[in-house]
């Protein structure tokens, strides 16, 4: 019985897989490589293909014998879902039916799902619990929260079993150094940061110190990729073992604001990282931590890094590695 992982060329995707093949277990992966890349695959049984295109899903699926999904597979850039929902509502919300429309037509009955802190929008309490309001401020976000729900009437109609992980801050590589972040563009804090030091940019903006913060900077809850993919596994046992459809937050329950994030990475690298402060990025909420203390009870799960400047290391020691990212 293999695993299928959509999206699993991607960032956190290919840091999934593999923790998968390291668990032993057989993985076949979708990516239409629109942000993906063929290197970042470790190992398992790669098909270049869009999740939107029923046929390549067939075939997927009658090829080989598949009893979990770990569905990545999306669009995920706020400030682009802000320009084009139409992008956002086809690929995230359109792809992810036709992802569940073929589970339960090979009846796949266990889907364990990306979701993201975007869904909770200006959170009304830190930490945020799951039983928080949702209330997206960004159509990416509104896109993850319809593909919850999707999930939910898919379990009620048809008993497509779901979790659904709602992700913070995803960030470091893996510690082989052998896989890590490659985003085009690139929109994320830290592997910015880091293009500082590799001589790419002069410095690092600042999006905004009159935050209502300490230092009047964002705080955010940052996690490292392999703790995230160490999250996944345990949801594929936990549905494996009949566990009932649940939400779960994954964070490290730790904020750093934006210029504690900048300070942790001049330790990690030794260089000086020029800051420009700079205007508000809309749509930035000041602060959002997780309790992920669900998660720790019920997928028995606990983050094992919790050193900023060690996590930011990982993703140093893959951007000093391919300072232009993997081979085009
Ligand atoms: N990076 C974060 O901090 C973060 C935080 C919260 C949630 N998430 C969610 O986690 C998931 C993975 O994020 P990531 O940072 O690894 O992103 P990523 O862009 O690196 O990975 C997504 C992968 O999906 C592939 N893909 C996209 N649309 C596809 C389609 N229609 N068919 C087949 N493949 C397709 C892309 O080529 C890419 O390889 C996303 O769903 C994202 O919304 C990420
Ligand atoms: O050049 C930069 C880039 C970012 N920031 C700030 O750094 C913080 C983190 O930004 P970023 O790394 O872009 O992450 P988020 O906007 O917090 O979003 C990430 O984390 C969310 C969950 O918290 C996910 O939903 C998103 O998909 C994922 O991109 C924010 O306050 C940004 O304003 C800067 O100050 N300068």
């Amino acid at each position: 019985m293999a695993v299928l992982v959509t999206g699993g060329a991607g960032y956190i995707g290919s840091h999934t897989v593999a923790e998968l093949i390291t668990a032993g277990e057989e993985v076949v992966i979708v990516d239409n490589l629109y942000q993906g890349h063929k290197d970042a695959v470790l190992g398992g049984k790669l098909y270049v293909g869009d999740i939107r295109d029923k046929d390549f899903l067939d075939t997927v699926f009658k090829e080989n014998t598949i009893d979990a999904v770990v569905h990545f597979a999306a669009n995920s850039l706020v400030g682009e879902s802000m320009k084009a929902p139409a992008k956002y509502y086809h690929n995230n919300v359109y792809g992810t039916l036709c992802l569940l429309e073929k589970m339960n037509e090979y009846g796949v009955s266990k889907i364990v799902f990306s979701s993201t802190a975007a869904t909770y929008g200006e959170p009304e309490n830190v930490p945020i619990l799951e039983s928080d309001r949702t209330f997206p401020t960004n159509t990416y976000g509104e896109t993850k929260l319809a593909m919850e729900k999707m999930m939910k009437w898919f379990d009620i109609a048809h008993n497509v079993k779901y979790v659904s992980l709602r992700y913070f801050n995803a960030c470091g590589a893996h510690e082989s150094g052998k896989i890590g972040e490659d985003h085009n563009p690139e929109t994320h804090l830290i592997p910015l940061i880091l293009e500082v030091p590799l001589g790419k940019r002069p410095f690092i903006s600042v999006y905004g110190d009159d935050y209502p913060t300490e230092d009047g900077t964002c705080i955010r809850d940052y996690l490292h990729v392999t703790d995230l993919a160490d999250a996944h596994l345990k949801a594929v046992n936990y549905l494996r073992n009949g566990g009932e459809s649940n939400v779960f937050n994954l964070g490290s329950g730790t904020g750093y604001s934006v210029s504690a994030v900048i300070e942790a990475a001049r330790k990690a690298t030794g260089h000086p990282i020029p800051v420009k402060v700079e205007g508000r990025r809309a749509g930035d909420p000041a602060v959002l931590i997780a309790s992920s203390q669900k998660a720790k009870d019920v997928l028995g799960w606990t983050p094992k890094f919790d050193n900023l400047e060690y996590i930011i290391g990982t993703a140093w020691k893959w951007h000093e590695a391919h300072p232009n990212g993997y081979a085009k």
